[in-house]
């Protein structure tokens, strides 16, 4: 009997331990495998189409493919890590040449004031000069002696039409007619000044001021492809409501003191209003590119997939740009597609733009340039640096060498003064913190530290390419 006791003890002991050890193993496996299913993201193909919340309703380039599993163990965005790694290291290394204050910036910037300064009344008929402006390869010429006058008639002229832009992107916005049939796009403000916006590079609503900032830093870095943008501050119940369309009408209520709307659009809702400090809205205005042109929207190949958990091709591929020079919008042949985006990508990453998920160029224009439209997700957080934002640069590693020189004007931090001067003169100054002017210095010297690197890989001959076509 006793013998029988200890036997089943024995037995119990056995099964309970056995169990034990299932349920440890069982655990474990599953551990392990939550892990690598976090670490293990799946790769966006060169053609996939990633669609995101942001772009149902752009137009998607033709081919789709399906998602084919890589076959080895992907690796979490390795291209972007090691080129990150390699900046930041040339950054230590940069020549004290990057740190001086070059000589000639402050000519260029009292040529630009210049401009910016008032040559001659408001008056509606300046829209047509600011039409004549924009041609193939820019928006405003090298020297604009009245575009001082445009900007402030722009900024004042009466609104006589206001309607929903639900048709022109997902963000809320309205588009205005101004007295004389010109047609500009208002983005109300979301947020001071010294909001920081946290999480993913495309974080967040529109910043009207960074649209400001960016069409004066386009014209300082002589990347004149931005649309005209002023810091408007309107009357809603003054000078919008009363020429408001009906269904824009509907949008808009009281809160407290305050009046609000939230338009019509894919980010549109009751639940996202927007509202003016009583009756007074601050946004920005941009003036509408002459109808003669026709925008025609392309996907870009840099494109973010929006996901955590999904990488795009160009986020693990060290020879991406290889693909990209293969596909027929980027032979060198056929225009300066590829410069531009380059431009566009040192341009952003200056900004802290980390949203051009489509690029527009005008349709059936030869040599269009890449335009430098819709900056608004710029400026959202001044301590980031998102290099990743440079891929173009440092995967292709060629740029323009006047965009080079030009940039190169700028070092010593006479970036953020040169900008804050320019911006000084709009009608909503301060345009931006001083947090984020400096940031603008030190991003500068990222873009340096980078354009080092392809020296050193390639050669300056190589890097630096005179471009007929600007
Ligand atoms: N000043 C302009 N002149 C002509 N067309 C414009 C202008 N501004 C915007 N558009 C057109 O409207 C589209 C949407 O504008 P924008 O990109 O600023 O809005 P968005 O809501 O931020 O768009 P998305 O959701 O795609 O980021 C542009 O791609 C362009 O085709
Ligand atoms: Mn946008």
């Amino acid at each position: 009997m006793r013998i029988f006791n200890v036997i089943m003890i024995i037995r119990r002991t056995i099964l309970s331990l056995t169990a034990l050890f299932v349920l440890v193993l069982t655990a474990n496996v599953y551990f392990v495998y939550v892990i690598v299913e976090e670490r293990s993201p799946s790769i966006q193909t060169n053609s996939e189409v990633v669609v995101s919340h942001e772009d149902k309703n752009v137009g998607a380039p033709a081919v789709r493919k399906k998602v084919s599993k890589p076959k080895q163990t992907p690796v979490y965005r390795n291209a972007t890590l090691s080129a990150t790694q390699r900046i930041k290291q040339k950054l230590l290394e940069l020549s004290s040449n990057y740190h001086k204050v070059s000589l000639t910036y402050k000519q260029i910037v009292s040529q630009l004031l210049d401009d910016l300064k008032l040559s001659m009344e408001m008056s509606t008929e300046l829209w047509g000069t600011a039409r004549k402006w924009v041609g193939p390869r820019e928006i405003v010429p090298k020297r604009a002696p009245h575009l001082g006058s445009v900007l402030r008639t722009l900024c004042s002229t009466k609104i006589i039409r206001a309607e929903n832009a639900q048709h022109q992107g997902t963000q809320l916005k309205l588009m205005l007619t101004l007295l004389g049939n010109q047609k500009a796009v208002f983005k109300p403000q979301w947020y001071s000044r010294s909001k920081v916006i946290g999480g993913p590079v495309y974080a967040g609503k529109d910043r009207h001021n960074a649209e400001v900032a960016a069409f004066h830093l386009s014209i300082l870095l002589g990347l004149r492809r931005s649309p005209l943008t002023v810091g408007r501050k309107v009357n809603l119940r003054r000078e919008v409501m009363p020429v408001a369309t009906n269904d824009l009408l509907e949008t808009f209520y009281q809160e407290g003191n305050n009046t609000c709307f939230y338009g019509v659009c894919y980010f549109c809702g009751p639940n996202q209003p927007v509202c003016a400090q009583k009756d007074v809205m601050e946004g920005a205005l941009v003036l509408w590119l002459p109808s003669k042109y026709k925008l025609k929207k392309h996907r870009s190949p840099w494109q973010r997939t929006y996901k955590s958990h999904t990488v795009a091709r160009w986020e693990v591929d060290d020879d991406y740009c290889m693909r990209v020079k293969a596909m027929k919008l980027y032979d060198p042949n056929t225009g300066p597609r590829l410069l531009d985006l380059i431009d566009a990508a040192i341009f952003d990453f200056l900004i802290d733009n980390g949203d051009r998920h489509h690029y527009d160029v005008f349709e059936n224009v030869t040599n269009s340039m890449v335009l430098l439209l819709d900056n608004g997700k710029g400026f959202g957080n001044p301590h980031r640096d998102h290099l990743d934002i440079l891929a173009p640069l440092y995967q292709c590693c060629v740029l323009r060498k006047s965009t080079w020189d030009r940039l190169q004007l700028f070092s010593g931090n006479a970036l953020s003064t040169s900008l804050e001067a320019l911006l000084h003169h709009s009608h909503i100054a301060p345009v931006l913190t001083s947090l984020h002017l400096k940031a603008l210095d030190r991003r500068l010297l990222f873009v340096f530290a980078t354009v080092e690197m392809c020296f050193e890989q390639h050669g300056r001959k190589k890097v630096l390419v005179y471009d007929a076509v600007r």
